[in-house]
């Protein structure tokens, strides 16, 4: 479990997240809903400690984030970017296999015979294995994101954080990519924290949504009781979110949305 305290960051006078404060259950499947600048990737990088917090605590399963835990925690937490962060002049099974990396020290960064099957089944399991000597940088942007999914569950992370996944992709590649984060989360167990601008998927993916808006939380709960009115509070109240297309429209076409 992963217990947030009083989290605040600031950017020199920018506030960017202000005292926020909730818990990531042990499978929980979160979606961090928000506008562009409401500091969802400035928290999702607080929970991997590549940004340290002005001030506030995080745990996980009660270790407290600083510099002695921080290569134990990450190596408990797998991170996916939203662009990719692949290496484009090795293999996907090269890539994959850095997912191990944490776990090696200066002086041998040999990988096992293990590690390699291991790696093997990761890339299957994102559907990749006609492509596993292929250079990543020959790949789409889904395939992509597959490469980087698979590192991450190569690492056999606690949690996985995905800081908005499927921002560059079309819609049905973007289906595609959530529903495998669906299927990690469900087969293996990993809670995922997933950060979304869109909020049809954010419902239709999400167990529970946290809503941030200024850096403070506009909403906590079930995706399923999302309504207009926290939508509202989440992008604002003239304006809110349409669905995939990123763009801003009337409320009125929200409300509809949300209840269709
Ligand atoms: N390293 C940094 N230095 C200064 N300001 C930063 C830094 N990182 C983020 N910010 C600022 O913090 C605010 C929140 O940024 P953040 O990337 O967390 O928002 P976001 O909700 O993830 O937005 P987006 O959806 O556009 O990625 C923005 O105004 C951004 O300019």
């Amino acid at each position: 479990m992963i217990k947030i305290k009083e989290l605040t960051k600031k950017f020199g006078d920018h506030l960017v997240l202000d005292k926020v404060e909730f818990s990531i259950q042990d499978r929980e499947f979160l979606v961090i809903l928000g506008s562009s600048g409401a500091g969802k990737s400035t928290l999702l990088r607080c929970l991997n400690g590549l940004v340290q917090p002005t001030s506030g605590q995080i745990t996980l399963n009660g270790m407290l984030y600083n510099k002695k835990n921080i290569r134990e925690i990450r190596r408990k937490v797998g991170f996916i970017f939203q662009q990719y962060q692949v290496i484009g002049n090795l293999s996907v099974l090269q890539n994959v296999l850095l997912g191990r990396l944490g776990t090696k020290s200066f002086w041998n960064i040999f990988f096992t015979k293990e590690e390699r099957v291991r790696a093997e089944e990761a890339i299957e399991m994102v559907g990749l294995v006609d492509k596993i000597y292929t250079r990543v940088d020959q790949l789409s942007g889904g395939q992509k994101q597959r490469v980087g999914i698979a590192r991450a569950v190569l690492q056999n992370p606690q949690v996985i954080l995905a800081d908005e996944p499927v921002a560059s992709l079309d819609p049905v590649t973007s289906e595609e990519i959530l529903s495998l984060l669906k299927r990690i989360n469900e087969e293996n167990g990993t809670t995922i924290v997933c950060n979304l601008h869109q909020l049809d998927y954010a419902k239709k993916y999400g167990e529970r949504i946290v809503g941030l808006r200024y850096g403070r939380i506009q909403y906590d709960g079930a995706a399923s009781d999302l309504g207009v009115s926290d939508v509202e509070r989440i992008y604002g109240n003239h304006l809110s979110m349409q669905p995939n297309t990123g763009k801003t429209v009337k409320p009125s076409s929200t409300i509809q949305v949300l209840t269709t």
